[in-house]
């Protein structure tokens, strides 16, 4: 029976090694982007980021957050700081129950008001996401920050579905023309990648991360959008309303002597 785990109180970031011994680990995520103690690195070859957008995919509420998972076999990454081939798998988000903050990831001690992360499994390695997860260089994730700011009209396609995710295991099927490449910034030049982990549970060291210099912008009521999404599949009982998935960031973790390269000088 898979254990239970949140983002606070007994069952939160500070208890998850008693169940995944894996989190008190020493390449764990998510960390903070000390911008001074960054190490350019020349050898990194152009990002390559090939996803194409005739693919039906589905959006979950898992209890967790909310996950898009892509069933296209022609959603590609390569290059960049990566020696193998990753196909998408999932994108999905970390928030928090205001603006000022909600991101995994900090730069110079600045949190975020979210955090798109989307989950590639090497498939040169590997025969599957669920084996991939596990082992060294199996898992790619690019990061990208969000803000509040402009609307995002990108974010709009994948918003419009939140009405049937509201509930934890709802699910709405996507097959509407939509590329989540257009969810990243204009700059993907400019990023720091280190090695890290999954930022939930099990929390496999298993993950190259890809964070983006350059912030995306969404509207405040966009991100309060996110905030509407429910932790628990019914209504609270006792109390009448719906408790809402806020703040589920995992808080930053020791580097531990990594460090963190950056594509940009
Ligand atoms: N921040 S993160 O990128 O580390 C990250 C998440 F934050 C997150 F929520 C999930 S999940 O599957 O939606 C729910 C918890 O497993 C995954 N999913 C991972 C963990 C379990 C699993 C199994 C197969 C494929 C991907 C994943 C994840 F990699
Ligand atoms: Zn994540």
């Amino acid at each position: 029976k898979p254990v239970a785990w949140g983002y606070e109180g007994d069952i939160g970031p500070c208890n998850w090694h008693k169940y995944f011994p894996k989190a008190g680990g020493k390449r764990q995520s998510p960390i903070d982007i000390d911008t001074s103690a960054t190490q350019y690195d020349g050898s990194f070859k152009p990002l390559r980021i090939h996803y194409d957008s005739h693919m039906c995919s589905s959006l979950t509420n898992n209890g967790h957050t909310f996950c898009m998972s892509v069933n296209s076999d022609q959603c590609n990454l390569s290059g960049g700081p990566l020696e193998d081939k990753y196909r998408l798998l999932q994108f999905h988000c970390h928030w928090g129950s205001d603006d000022t903050k909600g991101s995994e990831h900090t730069v110079d001690g600045h949190q975020y008001a979210a955090e798109l992360h989307l989950v590639h499994w090497n498939t040169d390695k590997f025969k599957s996401a669920d084996e991939a997860i596990e082992k060294n260089q199996g898992i790619a994730v690019l990061t990208a920050f969000i803000k509040a700011g402009k609307e995002h009209r990108g974010w709009n396609h994948v918003l419009s579905h939140f009405k049937d995710i509201k509930k934890v295991q709802g699910t709405s099927t996507v097959n509407e023309d939509f590329n989540p490449k257009c969810l990243l910034p204009e700059n993907q030049t400019d990023y720091w990648t280190y090695e890290g982990s999954l930022t939930t549970p099990p929390c496999h060291e298993s993950v190259r991360f890809i964070i983006f210099k350059e912030v995306v912008e969404v509207s405040s009521e966009q991100l309060a959008q996110f905030r509407s999404l429910c932790v628990c599949s019914s209504r609270k009982r006792d109390t009448g309303e719906d408790e809402h998935l806020v703040d589920n960031f995992r808080p930053i973790q020791p580097l531990n002597g990594r460090v963190v390269k950056a594509s940009f000088q």
